[in-house]
């Protein structure tokens, strides 16, 4: 299994960002592990040229269910790829809060996303008020069960495990609270799409840093990490790259 390290940049970058994108590519480590770098959509078409024949793959943030059509300021699949993207991220909790997105939505995008060749990273977590209610192991198992459409594969999908409390705090789960959810996750998988399942990628978010990447990369069934503000910087980032090949 190729272990990916993936960048959110959320609502961040500009032109002047580009510097980042081609400062990764000339840091990239390790040929058995994926760099992965979701930019807003503004800069997919620039990051994806700029990367176009490195080890740098580019994937979007969210994308429409249709293919095309009257959806004002929305983006599908399919553009998304045309402009370069090879991934993209689907069911992102800000997403679910924002825009109130629900699992239908998300299983939905990531069939679009599937007909048009891109591998949907598709994310699910628990708020801080739901774990200590004792309900993470029920929430994460519901946002599966409707955020993946039937089909998915170790091709078409990668699941990211983020906890809402751990997003942008600087606060971390356990390692044994990431194994927790992560055995779980693998277990649902496999219970419901096959063996295959043991390929899928499941990834971990939520204030992943260089000086805490290592430990979590060492934790059973975590294969690799979705990182939000410490992606934003390429030094920063290649650091985690660079902990994730040493896994
Ligand atoms: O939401 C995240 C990635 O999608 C994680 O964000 P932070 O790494 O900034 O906590």
């Amino acid at each position: 299994m190729r272990k990916i390290a993936a960048g959110n940049w959320k609502m961040n970058g500009t032109k002047a960002s580009l510097e980042e994108i081609r400062a990764l590519i000339g840091a990239h480590p390790a040929p058995g592990c994926e760099m992965l770098i979701c930019p807003p959509a503004t800069l997919i078409a620039a990051a994806a040229e700029a990367a176009n024949g490195s080890a740098l793959t580019i994937g979007g943030q969210d994308c429409h269910a249709a293919a095309s059509g009257a959806h004002t300021g929305d983006i599908s699949a399919a553009m998304l790829a045309d402009a370069g993207a090879s991934y993209v991220i689907l069911g992102h909790s800000e997403r679910r809060a924002d825009h109130g997105e629900t699992d239908a939505q998300i299983a939905a995008r990531a069939l679009a996303a599937r007909a048009a060749g891109l591998t949907a990273v598709i994310c699910l977590g628990e708020t801080e008020a739901e774990r200590d209610a004792g309900r993470t192991l029920d929430v994460i198992g519901a946002q599966l069960a409707g955020s993946l459409p039937e089909g998915a594969d170790a091709a078409n999908t990668v699941v990211a495990y983020e906890p809402v409390w751990a997003i942008g705090t600087g606060r971390t789960p356990g390692l044994e609270q990431i194994a927790e959810v992560h055995d779980f996750l693998r277990a649902r998988l496999i219970e419901r799409f096959g063996a295959g399942a043991r390929e899928m990628r499941l990834l971990y978010g939520g204030s992943v840093k260089a000086s805490n990447a290592g430990e979590i990369f060492a934790v059973a069934n975590v294969d690799g990490a979705l990182v939000g503000g410490a992606s934003l910087k390429a030094a920063d980032f290649g650091a985690i790259v660079a902990a994730l090949a040493a896994a």
